[in-house]
């Protein structure tokens, strides 16, 4: 009996994730509910190891874009050179803790494929009142960047939506709650809409197929 329970349970979890899947292929984005990728142990976990992490502000994104956010680097990947952890034991165990078996094979049923993803990057983002990132597009930072997953820290907070622009006639509009997650292609164009009360924090990470160096190439301002 206690089996026949098991076995009928994981067959849901199988069925949500494939509906997950769907939805990505279609749409593009896909919001998963939380407690699916990250437990409440998880995210209690990242936020205290996040506090470990220096952070800097960031007003200009990678393509001249204009934010203001402040960004603690977990692992990097710089144009010309291979991804890289930053340093210090947090972000070496915030990687360990998203690459989890577990947690990678549910992502991967989601993200569909045969080749294993790689996290090419992974930051936190913390925006008290008034922050926000502008409009632009993840792949400019990578062209190898596939998906930004982004797990929300927080509870309390007002705005901050996160709004994709799949063409120029439509417009999503997310209000991910705390514990869920955001799987989106790096290929539209989207940005955070400002705080205006409270504090969002957001783990980000990107995935990839391609583990080598950046193939971003930096245009010369001589040239
Ligand atoms: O913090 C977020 O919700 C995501 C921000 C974003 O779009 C990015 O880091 O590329
Ligand atoms: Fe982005």
């Amino acid at each position: 009996m206690a089996r026949a329970v098991n076995d009928k349970s994981r067959l849901l979890a199988e069925e949500a994730l494939t509906k997950y899947r769907i939805e990505l292929l279609v749409k593009g984005t896909v919001l998963i509910a939380p407690q699916t990728l990250f437990t409440d142990d998880d995210l209690a976990r990242v936020d205290q190891l996040q506090t470990e992490i220096p952070e800097e502000e960031v007003r200009e994104g990678d393509a001249g874009d204009s934010h203001s956010v402040f960004v603690k680097r977990v692992r990097v990947d710089l144009p010309g050179r291979p991804p890289s952890n930053a340093h210090g034991t947090a972000p070496a165990q915030i990687i360990e803790l998203l690459e989890r078996k577990h947690r990678r094979l549910t992502l991967k049923k989601i993200l569909g494929g045969w080749s294993d993803y790689v996290i090419r990057r992974c930051q936190i983002h913390r925006m008290p009142t008034g922050s926000f990132v502008g409009i632009h597009l993840d792949a400019e930072s990578d062209p190898d960047f596939e998906y930004a997953v982004i797990v929300q820290l927080t509870r309390e907070f007002e705005g901050g939506e996160f709004v994709i622009y799949p063409s120029a006639y439509e417009q999503y509009v997310f209000r991910p709650p705390f514990g869920s997650v955001l799987v989106t292609t790096c290929r539209n164009r989207h940005e955070v809409k400002p705080v205006h009360a409270g504090e969002r924090r957001s783990l980000v990470y990107f995935c990839s197929k391609r583990s080598g160096a950046n193939r971003r190439i930096i245009e010369s301002s001589t040239s």
